[in-house]
């Protein structure tokens, strides 16, 4: 499947569109209404539960702490976490009349001037469902990328829904995403999973900068020893298995779900030498 044959803007674009449109940019590209975005970087994994949001929260915050304006789009509008990774769960977005039929979206603000956008920041109570099709969704989370009040972002990041099915289809061919950051965990099963949205991902020509694996390993608290939990392949086998160079491992951390619980992550990453390590040299 080309880039154009998978692009749900094909009947739209003329051949000299589609010339231009490159291996990896599709035409018709979305574009906020309320500001600027510099980076728009996509967080992705074929399977559910791997660490997506989480690790989309630690590369905000080490972003934010360097400095950097940083926006996040919960993409996940059936299961958004991004809410309570940050502690804001409490807190609403607001909508903003434009005129008579239209509104623009405030995001809710972080401690550390990240800017959220979730669909449990518009639910009256966060564990109500949205029993939405999928057409619909995918139209909220356009919505949710050019109806928001983003200002100046160095870089949006986008916790994007598990698997390869429409929503994800849908964010990677129309918003203009820079590169892609893979998540998963080290273990055979969410490995061949995670290999689908990476081919997926390569099929639309979408760039990929690498493999974050999760739960790699947990440290002993006595001896510091590094204990593997799922499986005794090492984490450098697994990124060979699903073809992308490995980022970095992630440790368990019963200290970050305990922060969590507490609704205290962003400080606590904030604080936290081991993810300065991690992904210092990212970005
Ligand atoms: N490195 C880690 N250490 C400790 N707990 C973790 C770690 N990574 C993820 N978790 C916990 O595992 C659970 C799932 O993580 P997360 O919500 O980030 O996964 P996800 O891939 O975004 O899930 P979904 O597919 O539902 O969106 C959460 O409760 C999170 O706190």
């Amino acid at each position: 499947m080309s880039g154009c044959e998978s692009c749900a803007s094909r009947d739209k674009c003329s051949s000299k569109d589609k010339e231009n449109c490159g291996s990896n940019s599709i035409s018709l590209k979305i574009m906020p209404k309320y500001g600027n975005v510099k980076n728009i970087i996509g967080v992705i994994s074929g399977k559910g539960g791997v660490g997506k949001s989480t690790v989309t929260g630690i590369l905000a915050i080490q972003l934010a702490k360097k400095g950097y304006k940083v926006g996040v789009l919960d993409a996940d509008i059936t299961g958004p976490s991004m809410p309570r990774f940050f502690g804001i769960n409490e807190q609403r977005a607001k909508m903003v009349p434009v005129d008579e039929n239209n509104f623009k979206i405030q995001p809710v603000e972080t401690k550390l001037g990240i800017k959220v956008i979730s669909m449990n920041l518009l639910t009256q109570e966060e564990d109500q469902p949205v029993i939405w099709r999928g057409p619909v969704i995918t139209g909220v989370l356009n919505q949710f990328y050019t109806d928001t009040m983003w200002g100046e972002l160095d870089y949006l990041l986008i916790d994007m829904p598990p698997g390869t099915g429409d929503t994800a289809l849908t964010v990677m061919q129309s918003f203009p995403i820079k590169e892609l950051i893979i998540v998963s965990t080290p273990q055979d099963m969410v490995s061949m999973i995670v290999k689908k949205v990476v081919i997926m991902a390569q099929k639309i020509g979408a760039n990929i900068r690498g493999l974050v694996e999760n739960m790699a390993y947990i440290e002993c608290e006595d001896c510091g020893k590094k204990m593997k939990v799922f499986s005794k392949k090492s984490s450098e086998e697994f990124a060979q298995y699903i073809g992308l160079p490995l980022l970095c491992e992630l440790p368990i951390n019963l200290d970050l779900t305990e922060a969590l619980e507490e609704g205290k992550a962003e400080q606590y990453v904030m604080e936290s030498p081991l993810y300065d390590q991690l992904f210092g040299a990212l970005y």
